[in-house]
């Protein structure tokens, strides 16, 4: 608009009725010196500081590597933790891209997208970009860059997942960080989307995606159904062999298992030797850290290795059948326009996966 439109004047309520700004309690909070607070402070002033505290580091700017960030970090995370800053438009995420290229010239070299720091901000424009000119976008149904998959029901599961109680203490702890925190690194957010998905537990990757939509404190229409729909292998990565293990993915970056204790206070005393797989502590370690395993956290809901074959069988059915041009769902899947995208650099490297041939997608 070249004109701005008036403001009534103050006061003037065009004939509604005001009512008073509601109090906390009636928001459904209760004693707030009792809630759990997460670690994020809004607005534009907090944005910049954060942003300025990150960039200060110009050896982290020009070393950033994405996928080799620890996902347990939480004391000291091991990104920016600006999203939540971007997605309210605290932060623009224009100032910030320049910002990183200042830091860029002042250091001999720095590392190049998709990985790099500067390379993150591409990731964001790239899934607005894909979003904005893919109709319906936001569910596999009538969406020709999404794989038709056979997704099964099972609301037991879906509501263990989603309550952070599958017995695998690291996907657990994630769930938990999400509910308290609104926040999970970037490698967390992947290990509990595959486990719901093509990792484990063969759960449509949106009811997923609405439960990352309702808890994320940085929840954003386009990058977080792209992200879904990376990780269950419905679009633009389709590796499905590749699938996070819910016990040594973690235990690679946290051995001790600081992250889990402090999220699942019940298991802070189990010894290190079974914080990922408390199920296989004699009863007597498991009486000692005061947690019994059915009892005081629950047992695993599948066992990881029998449902990731079957995960990875039904996917190799499920893209075969996409192959053929047929639909194991309903309405029409081409894909024949798609171009295929290796790792993107999003994913870690293949050593840390459990290892399986290659298929042919
Ligand atoms: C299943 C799943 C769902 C996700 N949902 C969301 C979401 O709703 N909102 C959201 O902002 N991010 C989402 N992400 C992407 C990513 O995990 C977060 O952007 C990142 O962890 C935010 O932390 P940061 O600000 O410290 O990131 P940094 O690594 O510091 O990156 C800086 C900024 O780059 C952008 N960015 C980083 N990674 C990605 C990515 N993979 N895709 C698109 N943009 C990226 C974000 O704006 C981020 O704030 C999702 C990832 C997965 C696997």
């Amino acid at each position: 608009m070249e004109k701005y439109s008036e403001l009534p004047p103050i006061g003037d309520t065009g004939g509604y009725e005001l009512l008073p700004v509601p109090k906390l309690e009636e928001l459904g909070y209760g004693d707030l010196s009792q809630e759990y607070i997460p670690p994020f402070r809004g607005g534009e002033t907090e944005a910049l500081k954060r942003m300025r505290e990150s960039l200060q580091d110009k050896e982290w700017v020009a070393k950033f590597e994405k996928p080799k960030g620890d996902p347990s970090a939480f004391l000291k995370p091991a990104t920016t933790v600006l999203s939540p800053y971007l997605k309210f438009g605290c932060l623009s995420a224009r100032y910030f891209y320049h910002c990183i290229q200042d830091v860029y010239r002042s250091t001999k070299t720095h590392t190049k997208p998709p990985v790099s720091l500067a390379g993150q901000l591409l990731w964001r424009d790239f899934f607005y970009t894909v979003s904005f000119g893919t109709p319906n976008f936001h569910q596999m149904e009538g969406n020709k860059i999404c794989k038709q998959i056979p997704w099964r029901e099972n609301g037991e599961l879906f509501v263990a997942w989603r309550d952070g109680r599958t017995g695998y203490p690291w996907i657990d702890a994630i769930m938990i960080q999400l509910r308290k925190w609104g926040w999970m690194h970037h490698l967390a957010r992947h290990s509990v989307a595959c486990f719901l998905t093509r990792g484990d537990l063969y759960i449509h990757w949106e009811q997923g995606r609405d439960v990352f939509e309702r808890l994320l404190i940085d929840s954003d229409w386009a990058i977080n159904n792209g992200n879904w729909l990376w990780l269950s292998c419905s679009s633009f990565f389709y590796q499905y062999h590749r699938i996070y293990s819910p016990i040594s993915f973690g235990k690679k970056y946290d051995p001790n298992g600081d992250y889990i204790r402090h999220f699942i206070p019940v298991l802070k005393d189990m010894p290190k030797e079974y914080i990922y797989e408390p199920w296989t502590a004699p009863l007597s370690v498991q009486e000692k850290a005061r947690c019994i395993v059915g009892k005081d956290y629950p047992k695993p809901v599948v066992d990881h290795e029998a449902a990731s074959k079957e995960c990875r069988k039904r996917m190799e059915e499920a893209y075969a059948s996409n192959r053929l041009g047929g639909n194991p769902v309903k309405g029409n899947s081409s894909n024949s326009s798609r171009r295929k995208f290796s790792d993107g650099g999003q994913d870690v490297p293949d050593s840390s996966m459990s290892k399986q041939p290659r298929k042919r997608s």
